[in-house]
């Protein structure tokens, strides 16, 4: 078994869907969806930040035992996942071999599992004995089967689901009690267990009931109904991870999706899809190597070398005021004026005790001289005849030490230091470029920023500036200046691929003359559930690509589709296929594209995403059912400091009016996400804010 990196409060989930049906048309899986929400609604229920559910994986495999072990030993023994989570094949009927499949492959069963789904499904229908789950563990994974209905699936899940994470801590051998902030007794709590005095944990969960004890227990079938006879396919289907989901483009609209065939997912794990899927520093497709010049087009990179210092800084022993050079050991008194040393390059006579030299800022002390007395703290004593030069100078200034007013060779800076290590970001503050100015490097190695082409698509879009009025159905193209703007303002050479008909030829032919000029394409219509609808089937049709993400629960932008596109030499194209409306377009490109961008150009780890801060609403915020992404005007409160947020209005999804002076996305829950059943973020509460624009001083 592979190595399992140490355990994170992340509980990996694996999702596999055994049916015949389901595989051969992956619009008829409702596991999946199903499935997600209830993990969806686990985490919102963990209270405290103990640990959390990551769903990795989702298939959709026919009933085919060797399928079925192979898909299972590869996320067990290969991805090492927390917990696999099987829907479908625990019936009676002749195909239903999903119990067999996961039997050969346990090393420990786990019957107080199957105990808890059978005795919670029992309550809810007597076909609960029809069902025949098994429970158990494969090296550090729980893996436990669940009936085919998505209800009885959904009803099963629901019976453990707050008992699980205790059970996979302990077979990724972590003690479960040490891992969990608050511990066992948390857990047992939010599962509804009654702890008896004396027992150890396991007796807890066993003798009180333990996993049927949650009243919030439901269930209906527990029998694995799915029909087993075999389906045409209406879709071809590639090797493992390779199925075709998106309607197929010669077939007529009778036969499109009528559901979305693409599992709804969250945004965490959108982001975790497109951090693994676009070049990362250290990875085997670590992101491009260049060398520039130290200039203002530098801003924006990320150092792919460390850079030292080749020079000291200062060069030379530097005043730092306007006044004389003196020997500091010379005290106060009248001293003769014997040369000047202005902050120019050239010869400077020595000084000998005794004397001084008038001195300007930043210029080089003579040799000799070990201070430098301001002119504030002197008075003239003689001057030339014609009273226009000095001649005699008296110090006033008492007690000088080695090197008052003096800056050191190297003082600030010395050969050698290091400047800038690997990583490091040139700023618009101009504060690193300034550094690398000082000491005389020229050219740094940077990691290459990508170039992203903008392609609007829609039979109905016509160029923003056109000048004749519009005709019925004719819609301005506003995404693709909005997306232009947004990628240059960031740092990002923007290529404008115009925009295309709904017509997958079109499509095809401009996508594929993009590719040898861009690293990441953006696209914007065309991803929902229309026949005109064609950016998912024309990627994962005519060119081959995998999409990894077509439907994200959020609002605006559920239908923001992620996919990468085989080219040439192994290399792939990103593509983001962001929804057609323009506040979704807008919000995924910060919420998505922007960090693709960020990691594309050697960004790391959280310095990809949108900066975030706690801000205070000013108005009651409704909740949707969706998580929303709220555009806001964010505004530092200048008495108290706070940060104020003031909603932009109207929120609809084709309102790019939502966008104007917005700052912020305000990352309100999804009706139902919040423990307490709240259907509004009441005036005056703390939400987080995903910062996209500058922070302005609130008025007044
Ligand atoms: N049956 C369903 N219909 C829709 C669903 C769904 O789940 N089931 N999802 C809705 C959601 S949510 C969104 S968002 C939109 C996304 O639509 P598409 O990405 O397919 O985009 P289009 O249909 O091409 O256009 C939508 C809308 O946006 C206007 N548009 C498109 N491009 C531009 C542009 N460059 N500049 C300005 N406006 C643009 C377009 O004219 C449409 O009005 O789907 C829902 N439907
Ligand atoms: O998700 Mo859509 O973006 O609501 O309009
Ligand atoms: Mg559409």
């Amino acid at each position: 078994m592979s190595a399992r990196p140490p355990l994170t409060k992340e509980l990996t989930v694996g999702l596999l869907i055994v049916s015949d049906t389901a595989a051969a048309d992956h619009a008829t899986d409702r596991a999946i969806d199903t499935l997600t929400a209830v993990i969806a609604e686990a985490n919102a229920a963990i209270h405290g930040n103990t640990y959390e559910w990551l769903i990795e994986e989702r298939r959709i495999i026919p009933d085919d035992k060797d399928k079925i072990q192979e898909k299972i030993k590869d996320w067990c023994d290969t991805k090492g996942l927390s917990l696999v989570v099987t829907t479908g094949g625990t019936g009676f009927a002749k195909r239903d071999v999903t119990p067999e499949a996961v039997s050969e492959l346990l090393d420990k069963t786990a019957s107080g599992l199957v105990h808890g789904m059978l005795a919670a499904s029992l309550k809810i229908t007597p076909f609960a004995i029809m069902s025949r789950p098994v429970a158990g563990v494969r090296g550090e994974t729980v893996i436990i089967t669940l009936p085919g209905s998505p209800k009885g699936a959904k009803e099963n899940l629901e019976s453990i689901i707050k008992l699980l994470p205790h059970a996979c801590i302990q077979a990724a051998g972590g003690d479960s009690r040490v891992l969990h902030s608050g511990g066992i007794k948390k857990l047992e709590k939010e599962a509804g267990v009654i702890p008896l005095e004396g027992h150890d944990h396991h007796s807890h969960l066993y003798e009180s009931g333990g996993l049927a004890s949650d009243d919030a227990i439901g269930m209906s079938s527990g029998c694995g109904h799915h029909h087993h006879a075999p389906t045409p396919r209406t879709q071809q289907s590639g090797e493992a991870g390779g199925e075709l989901r998106s309607n197929d483009l010669t077939g007529n609209v009778a036969q499109r999706h009528r559901s979305s065939p693409y599992p709804m997912i969250s945004v965490k794990e959108a982001h975790k899809l497109i951090a693994q899927n676009i070049p990362a520093v250290g990875t085997s497709s670590a992101p491009e190597i260049i060398k520039r010049s130290v200039d203002a087009g530098l801003v924006g990179y990320i150092l792919a070398e460390e850079v030292r210092a080749r020079e000291s800084v200062p060069a030379f022993r530097a005043s730092i005021v306007d006044g004389y050079a003196v020997v500091h050991t010379d005290g106060v008194g009248i001293y003769p004026v014997v040369g000047v040393s202005h902050a120019s390059p050239g010869e400077i006579k020595p000084l000998e005790a005794g004397q001084i030299a008038r001195i300007t800022t930043g210029a080089p002390l003579p040799p000799g001289a070990t201070a430098v007395v301001m002119v504030e703290d002197t008075r003239i004593s003689k001057t030339t005849e014609d009273g226009t030069e000095e001649l005699e100078i008296e110090i006033l200034a008492s007690g000088l030490t080695e090197l008052e007013n003096v800056r050191e060779v190297g003082s600030d800076m010395k050969t050698g230091d290091l400047l800038l290590g690997k990583g490091a970001e040139i700023t618009a503050v101009g504060g690193e470029v300034g550094l690398l100015a000082s000491v005389g490097i020229r050219e740094v190695l940077v990691y290459r920023k990508p170039i992203v082409g903008v392609l609007s698509t829609g039979d109905e879009i016509v160029q923003h500036d056109r000048v004749e009025d519009l005709s019925i159905g004719e819609v301005r193209d506003s995404n693709r200046p909005t997306l232009l703007a947004a990628i240059t303002a960031r740092g990002y050479e923007a290529v404008d691929l115009g925009i295309a008909k709904d017509q997958p030829g079109t499509l095809e032919e401009t996508l594929k003359a993009s590719f040898s000029k861009v690293d990441v394409i953006i696209t914007t219509g065309g991803v929902s559930m229309g026949e005109k609808d064609l950016l998912k089937p024309t990627i994962e049709r005519t060119f081959a690509g995998t999409i990894h993400f077509g439907r994200v629960a959020m609002k605006p932008g559920k239908p923001t589709t992620f996919a990468t596109i085989p080219f040439k030499n192994k290399i792939s194209k990103p593509i983001f296929s962001l929804p057609g409306n323009p506040a979704s377009a807008t919000v995924t490109f910060h919420l998505f594209v922007l960090p693709a961008l960020r990691q594309f150009s050697g960004f790391i780890g959280d310095d990809v995403y949108l900066p975030k801060a706690l801000v205070t609403t000013d108005q009651d915020l409704v909740l949707d059912p969706r998580p929303e992404y709220h555009r806001a005007a964010v505004r530092i409160d200048r008495s108290s400091g706070n940060l104020v947020a003031k909603s932009t209005g109207g929120q609809r999804s084709s309102r790019i009016g939502s966008l104007e002076a917005a700052n912020a996305l305000l990352c309100l829950p999804g009706l139902g996400e919040v423990g307490d059943k709240r259907t509004r973020v009441p005036r005056g509460d703390k939400v987080e804010a995903l910062i996209i624009g500058d922070l302005k001083v609130l008025d007044g």
